[in-house]
């Protein structure tokens, strides 16, 4: 008799994601292929009149504003079709933008020789409309929108009506995910050939809207030999990294996870990752806090065992113990901080290093276990590089790499569109969360989670990623009621939930 087969693996999870010399590079290529610059917009202009036809198919009063570039081209190729298909079709344009690129010229004098006309707009109201298309600046835009340009941006923005962005919203860097002056904050963005890793971390996903792809039908030959600059991960993707427990498990197989901190007044901080942990699957976790605190946790949570670390010998007894360390959470910046992290560091545990764990380290910056996780909030993350917090969101990848080339650890920068990274490795792009998860204690509980996970088996990587996606999904989840007001702990019954992704059995 064969052995039963293996449970099956879901392949490695993740859409690809690109930087714009990426995507300048698979246009050539799809360019050269195709052999017909002007069939490649015309296939964008379609697939984006298409893409407004399924969501707006009420629209009647179209208004479209095209900018000098391919972008505005493909903006004429969209008006064509909606005028063919009878809309009240309005484009705009400002008049330094008469179109510039071959391609842009032909589609625009192919949207006149169909009937169509084209206005000039002034930086003023713009018409009434049942849908404004943005095709003002795409992937060319090169430097923060120029006064008239930023102007009409304000007009979109305030024109009261849904606003489809073609391949960028006009004003945002698609690398960086950076709106540098004023940019367009579209219903639903259709991206062009494949996604841009700059929709969706900081501005990005607050001006994109919803987004999509079009494909355009582009081989995939032509993004042979090129690397994405992110992997975007979403709820679904859980179950990759949650397996189902083996039925012998006992809980020395799910791990032993210390979680330190709370100094006099943030006690509350360490009771969240340590709760945390537990309904992440942590099997034991215990507490090294102020002797304050002890009857609180206690009291909270009896599941925890949690002592006082007054002592270094209280401390030395717990490390013994412990499979991974969480230290950080309302640690204070004090000597007994200071102490706990060098004692830390010094038993060379596996760590997650959170908070003013991470202010600590930045104050007096020395060597961490190779295999440590950091998870920084961009202001955490500006002390750790020397910038400053508007600095690291200007530009969250790159900040990013640079915490893991000075680390040599795994990083998880958190904010809208959390990102991961190893050292070499290609970062992932958590794709989930929510504003209301903005509440002082949420981070603590992405502590417990990544070292739950971590104590569970999870190399460094895959538990930072799998435990930042299983905090945001979990967020997304107690948000249903209502993103104001949403506490931390409000997470753990959908931590537990989502730690248990359904496995055919
Ligand atoms: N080449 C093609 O056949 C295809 C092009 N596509 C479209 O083409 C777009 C890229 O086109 P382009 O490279 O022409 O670039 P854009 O259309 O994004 O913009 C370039 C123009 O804007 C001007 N500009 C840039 N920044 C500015 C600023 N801050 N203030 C004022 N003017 C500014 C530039 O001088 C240039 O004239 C993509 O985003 C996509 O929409 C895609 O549809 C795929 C096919
Ligand atoms: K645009």
């Amino acid at each position: 008799m064969s052995a039963p087969s293996a449970r099956p693996v879901p392949p490695r999870p993740g859409a690809p994601l690109y930087d714009v010399a990426t995507l300048r590079r698979v246009e050539a290529a799809a360019l050269e292929e195709i052999g017909d610059a002007d069939a490649l917009m015309a296939r964008a202009g379609e697939a984006a009149w298409r893409f407004a036809c399924a969501h707006w198919p009420d629209a009647k009063r179209v208004l479209v504003v095209c900018g000098p570039g391919n972008n505005g081209g493909d903006g004429y190729v969209l008006a064509r079709y909606a005028h063919t298909a009878g809309r009240a079709v309005s484009v705009l344009r400002l008049a330094a933008h008469a179109p510039r690129t071959p391609e842009a010229q032909a589609a625009c004098a192919a949207f006149i020789a169909a009937g169509g006309q084209v206005a000039l707009v002034g930086t003023d109201t713009l018409p009434p409309a049942d849908l404004v298309v943005d095709a003002l600046f795409g992937l060319g835009l090169t430097r923060a929108a120029d006064a008239d340009s930023a102007a009409l941006i304000e007009a979109i923005n305030a024109a009261g009506a849904p606003v489809l962005a073609l391949d960028v919203p006009s004003g945002l860097d698609a690398d960086r995910g950076h709106a540098a002056g004023t940019a367009v904050r579209a219903t639903r963005t259709v991206q062009m050939i494949a996604g841009h890793v700059g929709l969706y971390t900081g501005d990005g996903p607050e001006h994109a809207g919803a987004r999509a792809v079009a494909d355009l039908d582009v081989a995939s030959g032509c993004f042979d030999g090129e690397a994405s600059a992110a992997r975007r991960v979403t709820g679904s993707d859980l179950g990759h990294w949650l397996r189902p427990r083996h039925r012998n498990s006992h809980k020395g197989h799910a791990g032993h996870v210390l979680c330190i901190g709370g100094d006099h007044g943030t006690g509350g901080a360490v009771m969240l990752a340590a709760e945390a942990a537990l309904r992440s699957g942590a099997g034991l976790v215990s507490v090294g806090t102020r002797a304050g605190h002890v009857p609180a946790m206690l009291a909270r949570c009896p599941e925890v065992m949690a002592r006082a670390v007054d002592t270094d010998a209280a401390l030395g007894a717990l490390l013994d113990a412990a499979d991974v360390v969480a230290l950080g959470p309302g640690l204070g910046q004090g000597a007994w901080g200071h102490g706990l992290l060098a004692d830390v560091l010094a038993s060379g545990r596996p760590l997650v290093l959170d908070a003013d764990g991470l202010n600590l380290l930045a104050r007096a910056p020395r060597p961490l276990p190779s295999d440590s996780i950091l998870t920084p909030h961009p202001g955490e993350a500006a002390r750790l590089l020397g910038c400053t917090t508007a600095e690291v969101q200007a530009d969250r990848l790159a900040a990013l790499h640079a915490l893991v080339a000075q680390s040599g650890a795994v990083v998880v920068l958190k904010g809208a569109g959390t990102l991961v990274a190893a050292p070499g490795a290609i970062p992932w792009l958590v794709d989930a969360g929510n504003p209301g998860m903005a509440t002082g204690g949420m981070g603590d509980v992405l502590t417990g989670v990544i070292a739950a996970l971590r104590a569970q088996g999870l190399a460094p990587e895959a538990a930072a990623v799998c435990g930042a996606l299983l905090h945001a999904a979990a967020g997304d989840a107690a948000a249903q009621a209502g993103e104001r007001g949403l506490l931390p702990r409000d997470l753990f019954g959908h931590l537990r939930t989502l730690a248990n992704p359904e496995w055919p059995r």
